[in-house]
């Protein structure tokens, strides 16, 4: 049965999901002040090992749990749903069917206690 990560289309799809999420949170005033001390190509590797993950693709992230790495931002629910909707409409840019698309952002939405430190 193939996994979340493979329907996706593996490393390629997901490091190219991860660079319009990138794009888009460059633009967006509500988020880019948080990333603003933020090596992005470190961020970028890290997420995409991240997304991995839990997408039950390799087990490559070597990064900090969720909920220290957010840890001191005071993030509230408006940045977590300003983050979920671009990478949605980033998977929706790289052709990503909506089952899968929805099937990924459920997985996010898991982690949304940890990363809200809430
Ligand atoms: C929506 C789900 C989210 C996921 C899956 C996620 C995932 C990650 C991952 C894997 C890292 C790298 C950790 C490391 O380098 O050790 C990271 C870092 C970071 N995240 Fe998130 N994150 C999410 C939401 C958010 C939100 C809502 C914000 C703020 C608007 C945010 C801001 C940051 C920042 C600023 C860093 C870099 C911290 C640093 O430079 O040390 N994240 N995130």
């Amino acid at each position: 049965m193939s996994t979340l990560y493979d329907k996706l289309g593996g490393q390629l799809a997901l490091e190219q999901i991860v660079d319009e999420l990138h794009k888009r949170i460059a633009t967006d005033s509500t988020l880019n002040h948080f990333f603003a001390g933020t090596d992005m190509a470190k961020q970028r590797n890290h997420l995409v090992a991240f997304l991995s993950q839990i997408f039950e693709g390799p087990k490559q992230y070597a990064g900090r749990p969720m909920d220290k790495t957010h840890a001191g931002m005071n993030l509230q629910q408006q940045h977590f749903d300003a983050i979920a909707k671009h990478l949605s409409e980033a998977m929706a840019v790289r052709g990503e069917s909506s089952e899968d698309t929805s099937a990924a952002l459920d997985r996010v939405s898991k982690l949304k206690g940890a990363i809200l430190n809430k």
